[in-house]
């Protein structure tokens, strides 16, 4: 056991340490957003269960319809120096939550890229579940080694065809800085990688492995989460290399689709979470967003998508099949209110037109720092232990 006070330490939006009771309260946060509903006795696999949309989409399902299930996640336990990553606090209260809840939940902590882990996973299926139901993948990682080839892969956040430059918020002191940040152009190696790592390729074969063992039930459906977002960030994300990892994701669901599965991409909206922290532009955009309209939560996102994969609601999809989340994101209305706050914002204005208070306290909110109710004073017990099966 080992108490300390823990402080946010770190640079720019990336601290060294996480506060485990922060974590803690930010999931029961997120759990007393849910409303509950009659248990719908099914059953899940959530693979990036630990953090953002993943773990909205865990503490949605499992507070709202009594969702059994399994999450998979790739986080770092506490060392004699730091404590763990954030996730593994989050999880570890998810895990509490569940059994409380009187749900069987199980948490994997490893690769999900790697076969190993699917074994691993498919057994605990079978022992526990007895088959999926549903399956989100909720992954946003690096760096992917396809376990066939031992080859690893780098996804990049890069332009595609022209070099680009985008406004971007920085912080010094917690005072915000209106930055220009250059945006390379990726080569073609660089966009095929990046698609190996954030597209579609481990989605199919975690459907495929559960497949091949019988696991998936009678009216089995999948998600993956996708992303289109604003022209304002376009160039960068949808148009850029991780946008051409999205556009295979959304073929790959068709794909499966065609092979007669029940597979759609979820479009998500934006979301201040580790992965999305880390894009250029993306901290701006959001924090204009939030002044002109307030953002969906995960949690309430999350909601929506429960509701019409167990068929609570009907399916609100687009025209190329993807389910919409984003709508309150894209509306014609936010977008140019967001776009003419875009154009203006400077140095001198942007306390006033931004809120950008708001995006550095959602950051480390991340960590579990500034979290309402917590004594960041007091020591806390690191030392939190990876939840067993439950
Ligand atoms: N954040 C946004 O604004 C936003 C908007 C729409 C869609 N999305 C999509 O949602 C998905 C999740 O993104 P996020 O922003 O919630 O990310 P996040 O960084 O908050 O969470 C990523 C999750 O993936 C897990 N993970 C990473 N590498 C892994 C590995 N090798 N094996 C197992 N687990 C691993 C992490 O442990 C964590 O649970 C992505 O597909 C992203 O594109 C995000």
């Amino acid at each position: 056991m080992t108490e300390r006070v823990v402080k946010p330490v770190g640079r720019g939006f990336l601290f060294l340490d996480s506060h485990p009771a922060g974590c803690a309260r930010v999931v029961r946060e997120m759990a007393a957003e849910v409303e509950r509903r009659t248990p719908a006795r099914r059953t899940a696999l959530v693979i990036g269960s630990s953090s953002g949309y993943g773990l909205a989409t865990t503490i949605a399902g499992l507070a709202r319809y009594g969702i059994d299930g399994i999450g998979i996640c790739f986080e770092k336990a506490p060392t004699a120096r730091r404590t763990a990553t954030a996730g593994w606090y989050r999880t570890a209260e998810t895990a509490a939550l569940a059994a409380e809840l009187g749900r069987s939940w199980t948490f994997v902590n490893a690769d999900a890229f790697a076969d190993t882990t699917k074994d691993e996973v498919l057994d605990l299926v079978a022992e526990q579940l007895g088959g999926i139901d549903h399956l989100v993948y909720s992954v946003a990682a690096p760096r992917r080694t396809d376990p066939r080839t031992g080859e690893t892969y780098q996804s990049v956040l890069k332009a595609i065809g022209a070099e680009h430059t985008t406004k971007s918020l920085a912080f010094d002191d917690g005072a915000p800085v209106l930055q220009e940040v250059g945006i390379e152009v990726a080569t073609d190696d660089e966009i095929a990688q990046t698609v190996k790592v954030m597209g579609g390729e481990d989605w199919t074969r975690w459907i495929t492995a559960l497949q091949d063992r019988d696991l998936l039930k009678p009216g089995f459906n999948t998600v993956a989460l996708t992303y289109i977002g604003s022209e304002l960030t376009g160039p960068l994300y949808r148009q850029g290399s991780i946008g051409a990892s999205k556009a295979d994701l959304e073929q790959t669901a068709l794909k499966l689709a065609a092979d007669g599965v029940t597979a759609m991409t979820s479009v998500n909206g934006a979301a201040v979470t580790q992965a999305s922290s880390a894009i250029p532009g993306i901290g701006l955009y959001v924090s204009l967003l939030h002044k002109v309209t307030g953002l969906q939560t995960p949690v309430e996102q999350s909601i929506a998508l429960w509701d019409q994969l167990t068929g609570a609601s009907p399916f609100d999809l687009d025209d190329e099949g993807r389910i919409r989340l984003d709508r309150w994101e894209l509306n014609d209305d936010v977008q140019s209110a967001v776009r003419a706050q875009w154009e203006s914002v400077t140095q001198a204005n942007i306390a006033e037109v931004a809120d950008a208070a708001w995006f550095l306290t959602e950051v480390r909110r991340l960590y579990g720092f500034d979290v309402p109710g917590v004594n960041y004073d007091a020591e806390t017990e690191v030392d939190v232990n990876w939840p067993a099966t439950s």
